[in-house]
């Protein structure tokens, strides 16, 4: 038995752009990391560089060009028709928007039914986990009956977390899950996940562009550029000393809670920027 969970070396992702003779458009450009059981592996970088990407080739939604994705040990691009139902139900997905990924016409009881069709659960067994699965979320048993309207963003996504939850799965990939909250509820959110995942050994991997939320709870971090990991490590390793100039960019930026290590920040930013001002001029590159 292997200690990866999932091992992903060198994808490319090329997304085809319409038109006569266009190139496609490389979003992956040859990515490698790996998740161990039970583990969050953070994945940070501004927007554009190719982390939802990522999740959604982890997830099998991506035109992947090159390079392998293995879970447990298989290629997901090579898995018999069994093999790939058994995989839907390990590796589930949580998505930014908890408004529009829940189905307005269904109750939260439906919504948390729907995965147990694939297990062929009995409607006694069904009702009984729905309640259950309510209760891991925190989430009060009389929600069943109710419609995703009468709920606001955070509770949302904790029936989004429950959906999730329901095959109890391996692996969440975790696409900006707290990133429409505001930060009160951000907070709870990411006690739930940690809390879940500290009772469950779930892994996750955590989509977001948000440093405080990644620092929070990841134990490895990868920070993507341009379609490339520039910098993968230990959170603590990566956060406190990064060494790709991307990443310190993107580490003295993030907003600190104390003003005392904020003024530090900003001006070990200045220094930095100084410092690489200089650099580009003996290269010549300004
Ligand atoms: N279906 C698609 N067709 C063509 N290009 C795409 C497609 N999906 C994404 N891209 C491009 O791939 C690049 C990476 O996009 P992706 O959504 O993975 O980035 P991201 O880091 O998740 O950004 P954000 O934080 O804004 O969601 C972007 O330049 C984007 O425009």
């Amino acid at each position: 038995m292997t200690d990866v969970l999932l091992d992903i070396t060198n994808v490319v992702v090329d997304y085809p752009i319409k038109g006569f003779r266009k190139e496609p458009f490389r979003a992956l450009k040859g990515v490698s990391l790996d998740i161990r059981p039970g583990e969050t592996v953070g994945l940070v970088g501004e927007s554009g560089s190719g982390k939802t990407t990522l999740g959604r080739a982890v997830l099998g939604l991506a035109p992947v060009t090159s390079g392998s994705i293995l879970y447990r040990g298989k290629d997901i691009a090579h898995l018999s028709r069994g093999e790939r139902l058994a995989l839907s139900s390990e590796i589930q997905v949580v998505f930014q928007d908890p408004y529009t990924s829940l189905n307005p016409s269904l109750t939260i009881e439906q919504i948390l039914v729907e995965p147990l069709t694939v297990r062929k659960v009995s409607q006694r067994d069904a009702s009984k986990r729905v309640r259950d699965l309510l209760d891991q979320v925190g989430l009060p048993t009389s929600a069943a009956d109710r419609l995703p309207r009468e709920f606001s963003g955070g509770q949302r996504q904790r029936i989004a977390i429950a959906r999730a939850l329901a095959l109890e799965p391996r692996l969440i990939v975790c696409d900006e899950p707290v990133s429409a909250l505001d930060l009160s509820t951000q907070a709870r959110v990411l006690e739930l996940f940690k809390e879940i995942q500290e009772r469950t050994g779930v892994a996750y991997l955590f989509v977001s562009h948000d440093l405080a939320v990644v620092r929070s709870l990841s134990h490895r971090v990868a920070v993507m550029y341009h379609g490339e990991i520039v910098e993968w490590g230990d959170a603590d390793q990566v956060t406190a000393r990064p060494e790709h100039p991307y990443t310190q960019r993107l580490f003295l930026a993030a907003p600190v809670p104390d003003p005392v290590r904020q003024e530090q920040r900003r001006a070990d930013r200045q220094r930095l920027l100084a410092v690489q001002a200089e650099q580009n001029l003996q290269a010549g590159v300004l």
